[in-house]
């Protein structure tokens, strides 16, 4: 089953392929491929640009569009979840925390599941940022990005997309905030580049890409850590450091002032407003894939 989990159990050709129909679809020239799908989502939270875009991918697929407003393993086990969606639906997308119970269901699940988002990995958000690269400069490959924020789904996400591209990660975070050295080793000996900084100047400088997420919650209090988060702030001096054509990408949603300046987020630089637009037809592609369509 081509579940769609991570960036580690789809292959270089796959990805490629996905990027490849994203294309088409950004550029408006494709069009449904197959009969009428039906796909359920599940959504925990508002997930507001995750349902906006997926909400389009299934039209565009040409799918009809099942919201459950379930919290998965709240009233049943998830095995029972997936054998009633195995029954009424051709895919599932969800997003909900908990990683290993997105995998439980997969595991149960006789149609693909597709994350949109846990607390370990965002694929599909990492893949349509990928996408809007790809277009500005023509392959990822030799990409070197600059993570600035926590160990978040989005950091892991863009490592597993470094086991696939050569595309270089590195980490900025105040000490404390670094991915565990066990889970860059792994992502290093699947093929990936990794790297972790605390240096805010070394860690921007020549980079092409500067990625923000927000602030972990222990960061908005007042004191201590906030002020090691508050000092790697990406404003506008920070984007001088970047490369010729250094872009900022931010995940959404943004708090200006704190992760990212609001003149460095206004910054014609910043790309992040235009690679939001880039979900829709990236997620189109991603469903394509796990229904066996590309
Ligand atoms: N565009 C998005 O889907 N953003 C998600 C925010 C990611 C953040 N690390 C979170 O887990 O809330």
């Amino acid at each position: 089953m081509p579940h769609f989990l991570d960036l580690l159990t789809v292959t270089r050709a796959e990805l490629d392929a996905v990027l490849a129909r994203s294309a088409e679809w950004a550029a408006g020239s494709a069009e449904p491929r197959g009969p009428r799908v039906r796909i359920a989502t599940v959504f925990a939270g508002p997930a507001f640009r995750t349902r906006l875009a997926f909400d389009t991918a299934i039209d565009l697929i040409g799918g009809h569009r099942v919201d459950l407003p379930i919290a998965l393993g709240e009233r049943e086990p998830i095995c029972d979840t997936a054998a009633i969606l195995s029954g009424g639906v051709d895919a599932v997308v969800v997003r909900h925390g908990d990683d290993a119970e997105v995998r439980e269901l997969a595991a149960h699940s006789g149609v693909p599941v597709v994350s949109a988002m846990t607390a370990l990995g965002h694929p599909c958000e990492v893949v349509s940022e990928a996408f809007t690269l790809r277009q500005r400069r023509g392959s990822l490959d030799g990409l070197a990005l600059t993570f600035v924020g926590a160990d978040t789904n989005l950091f892991r996400s863009w490592c597993e997309l470094s086991t696939r591209y050569a595309i270089t990660v590195t980490q900025l975070a105040p000490a404390g905030f670094a991915a565990p050295d066990a889970y860059l080793d792994g992502i290093r000996a699947r093929g990936g580049a990794v790297a972790t900084s605390t240096e805010l100047e070394a860690a921007c400088s020549g980079a092409e890409v500067l990625y923000c997420d927000g602030w972990p919650a222990a960061a908005l209090e007042p004191g201590g850590i906030r002020d090691a988060f508050q000092a790697l702030q990406v404003t506008s001096a920070v984007l001088e450091l970047t490369a010729a054509g250094g872009v900022l990408m931010h995940c959404m949603p943004v708090a200006r002032g704190n992760e990212v300046s609001a003149d460095a987020f206004a910054d014609p630089r910043s790309i992040t407003l235009a690679a939001k637009a880039n979900l829709a037809p990236s997620h189109a592609a991603i469903l394509e894939h796990a229904l066996g369509r590309l």
